[in-house]
This record gives structure tokens, sequence and C-alpha cells, in this order.
């Protein structure tokens, strides 16, 4: 199979590049290689490569820097993942992409079904939303994985930013209203990957670990886990100001996924414990 994974610098994408090797032949051109920010450049890269499976693990993830730069978040989130559906449904290609749990409006404490109407709060969201549903609306054979607080042993993530302000902070403030479950990259990967392999039924799926934690409870836990000796206080979302307005409530339900795989995923604390130890292991 000829492969062409986008993004393969970023949390997901590196993790795919170890997962998806032994199911085919796989191009990740960097951005020096492909700018996806430009169409024109896109609809080269893939009218060259042909690709019978894209993997698009590229977006705008900056929450906050997207609020000022709505069209850069555009064309990543929402323009890109168009593009890719059409060329996917105009030669038979099955097209694999992802998703943030930014996409729901955060009310309730109910976990969202992957048929619940969404309702962005910020333009991160705003784009992410309009990316899916153009990927759903387009005739492409395809996979959305709607995920939620990405981490992993690399790139930038709140596990990462919680250990490095362990390192000069005795004390730290961490929101605890915003309940969700921590996701590593690596966990996105493998189930990905089993779910390419086992030719799972074209849809949107939710994908985490099970359990629920806030903000704080993760942080309580990166701390416990690591050794460090900082303490987390819980604090209210109104009293971390951000430009971008993050959802209170991103559970995800699992069941759709866990069925259709005949799995159980794991617990986000036994996630936690694996990054980390690669991380401390680096
Ligand atoms: N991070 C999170 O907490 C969550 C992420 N998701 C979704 O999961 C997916 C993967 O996220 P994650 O791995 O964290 O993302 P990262 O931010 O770690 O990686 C983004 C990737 O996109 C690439 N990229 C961005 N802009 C361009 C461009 N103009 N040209 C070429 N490449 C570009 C980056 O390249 P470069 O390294 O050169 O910048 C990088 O490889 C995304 O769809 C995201 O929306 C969903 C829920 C939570
Ligand atoms: C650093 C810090 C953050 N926070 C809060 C701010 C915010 O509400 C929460 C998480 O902050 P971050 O900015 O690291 O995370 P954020 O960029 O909002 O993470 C999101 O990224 C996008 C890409 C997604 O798709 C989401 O699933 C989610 O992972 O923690 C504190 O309360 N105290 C702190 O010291």
């Amino acid at each position: 199979m000829n492969i062409l994974l986008l993004g393969n610098t970023g949390q997901v994408g590196f993790e795919l590049h170890r997962t998806l090797s032994p199911l085919g032949v796989i191009t990740a051109p960097g951005r020096e290689a492909l700018d996806l920010g430009s169409e024109q450049a896109v609809a080269s890269y893939l009218a060259k490569v042909q690709p019978g499976l894209i993997v698009n693990a590229a977006a705008y993830t900056a929450v906050d820097a997207a609020e000022d730069n709505h069209q850069a978040a555009w064309r990543l989130n929402a323009g890109l993942p168009r593009q890719l559906a059409e060329y996917a449904a105009a030669h038979n290609a099955r097209l694999v992409h992802y998703s943030s749990d930014y996409v729901y409006p955060g009310s309730g404490s109910q976990p969202w079904q992957e048929d619940s109407p969404t309702g962005p709060l910020g333009v991160y969201g705003h784009t992410k939303c309009e990316g899916d549903q153009a990927i759903a609306q387009s005739c492409a054979d395809h996979l959305i994985f709607r995920t939620s607080w990405v981490y992993s042993a690399r790139g930038n993530n709140f596990m990462k930013t919680m250990l490095r302000l362990a390192q000069s902070k005795r004390e730290l403030n961490i929101v605890a209203d915003q309940v969700g479950a921590p996701t590593p990259a690596r966990l996105i990967a493998q189930v990905s990957t089993l779910a390419i392999h086992c030719q799972l039924t074209a849809g949107l799926y939710h994908l985490a670990p099970r359990g629920e934690t806030s903000w704080q409870g993760f942080a309580q836990a990166i701390f416990q886990q690591a050794g460090c000796t900082v303490t987390a206080h819980p604090i209210p979302t109104r009293d971390y100001p951000t430009p971008a307005v993050r959802p209170l409530n991103s559970r995800l339900a699992l069941n759709k996924l866990e069925n259709a795989l005949s799995i159980q995923l794991p617990t986000w604390q036994s996630q936690l414990a694996l990054t980390l130890n690669e991380y401390l292991e680096t």
C-alpha cells in the first residue's frame, strides 16, 4: 500500500510513522518538502505520489494563537481536510483524519457521543469542526478519530509543560473544572493502525483512554508518578483566563470504537505511566 503520512513531525504523526510501516510504503514529507498551507503544492504532491491511503496528522494546534490567525488555522484544519477528501473520493483512496474534543460545546457532564451536536467555542474548534464536516459530507472512504488532550514524550504538550514548570516552582494553579481524558499519541497511532489493518467501517469514532480527570488531576498524577514535590492547586477556569475559551466537558464516549474493534481501551492512568517512563528514559 502506498501511504501518504502528513504531519510526521508532530506528536501523533511521529508515532504513526512507526506503527504504519508494516502496512506499506510510507511517504512522509516534512514542511520543507511540502507546505500544507499551499493548496497548489498539495495538489501537485498528491498527483505525484498517488497514495492509496492518506493519513492526515497535520493540523494547526496552537489553540490560543488560532484566535488571531484564523486564516492559517482554517487552511490546515478545514481547507486541507476538504482537499484530501476530494482527492480520496476521486481516486478511490482511504483518508484517515484526526479531530478534537474542542468541537463540542463543553456543556453538561455526560460523555459526548459521536452523533452529539457540535458547538465549538473557539477558532481552533470551529476550524476542526469544519474539516470534519467536509470529510463526512464527501464521498471519500474515511475514518475520523476524535481524540482529546494529546501528549507524548515528544513535542509540545501539557505533560512536558508541567514537568518543566516543576523544575522551578513549588506550587502551581491548575484548572480543575475542565474534565476529559489525556491521550498518548502512541495509543492513537496504535489504535489507528489496528483500525486500518482491520478495515474498520468508515465513519467518525472517539479515541481516548478510559476514565476521566481534570487538568489539575492530570498534573497531580504527573507529579506523583514522576516523583516531583510540586503542589497543583485546583482553580476554576475563570481564574486562568486565556484568549481561547476551552470546553468544560470533554468526556468522550468510547463504546462505538471499542465495539467495532472488539477491544477495551486502557485507562488514562496506565497510559500516563507508559508515556512518562518513555519520556524519563530519553
Ligand atoms: N494536541 C492535542 O492536544 C490534540 C490534537 N488533536 C488532533 O490530533 C492531530 C494531531 O495532533 P498533534 O500530533 O498534537 O499535532 P502537532 O501540533 O504535534 O503536529 C502538527 C503537525 O502538522 C504539521 N504542520 C502544521 N502546519 C503545517 C504546514 N503549513 N505545512 C506542513 N506541515 C504543517 C507540523 O509540522 P511542523 O513540525 O513543521 O510544525 C506537525 O508535523 C491533529 O488533527 C489535532 O487537531 C486532537 C485532540 C487533541
Ligand atoms: C500551563 C497551565 C495551564 N493551565 C490550563 C489552561 C488550559 O485550560 C489547560 C490546558 O492547557 P494547554 O494550553 O496546555 O492545553 P490546550 O492547548 O488547550 O490543549 C488542547 O489542545 C488542542 C490542540 C486540543 O485538541 C485539545 O484536546 C487540548 O489538548 O490547562 C493551568 O490551569 N495552569 C497552568 O499553569
